[in-house]
């Protein structure tokens, strides 16, 4: 159940993660700066408006230096999305250590995520760059659907546990989760930068456990 869930994640994390260099050595942290920097741009000023020269000024490197690193822009957004959901198998470890019951440990994933969205420029990057794939010739992560099976996963172990009510169903809980967490950090990014993204969450959340339980 939650093992499925959490190895759809760790397989996102093995293919997509940079393991450790063998050598922590400059280039891997000068990739990290680059990522950084286009993470920022894209998600401020979205993938079409941002350009290899902006990224190269913004770290102070030739735009062949960048180019080194990463051979064109639609590998950057690639880097960036996949740098977003590479975030998600390492909350999910931090999370899964406070061994909360599995109701509590979906939740407190989707409490981590709001902060991220927030705070992590990679994961506004991401986030950014997911809503304009129909502009980027390059092949992204299907959006959404590792979420939606984390928490199905989750949910169903909550509804064995006897932590949902007898007529909930947990897949369905789940793409209303993933809908409803995904128009909140949505609507506090477009009106306020997502700086009030916690309250509105907490918002959304505590309706959905009023829903959600027995
Ligand atoms: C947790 C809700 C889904 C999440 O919200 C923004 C986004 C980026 O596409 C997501 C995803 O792809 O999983």
């Amino acid at each position: 159940a939650a093992g499925t869930a959490s190895v759809a994640f760790n397989a996102r994390k093995i293919t997509t993660a940079r393991g450790p260099e063998p050598r922590q050595d400059r280039s891997a942290r000068t990739k990290a700066v680059i990522l950084d920097v286009a993470s920022e741009l894209f998600a401020t000023r979205g993938f079409r408006h941002t350009s290899v020269k902006d990224i190269a000024e913004a770290v102070e490197m030739t735009k062949g230096a960048v180019y080194f690193h990463y051979p064109t822009k639609e590998a950057l957004a690639v880097a960036v999305v996949e740098g977003h959901y590479a975030y998600w198998p390492r909350l999910l470890e931090e999370v899964q250590r406070r061994e909360l019951p599995p109701l509590e440990t979906a939740l407190a994933m989707l409490d981590g995520a709001a902060l991220a969205f927030r705070d992590n420029v990679v994961v506004r990057g991401g986030a950014r760059l997911q809503i304009e794939r129909p502009h980027i010739d390059a092949e992204l992560p299907t959006p959404y659907v590792d979420w939606t099976e984390l928490l199905r996963s989750l949910l169903s172990d909550a509804y064995g546990k006897g932590q949902l009510a007898s007529d909930v169903d947990p897949g369905a809980a789940a793409r209303s989760l993933v809908s409803a967490f995904f128009g909140v950090q949505h609507v506090s990014d477009v009106l306020h930068g997502r700086a009030d993204i916690t309250d509105r969450w907490a918002e959304t959340r505590d309706l959905f456990l009023r829903a959600l339980r027995p």
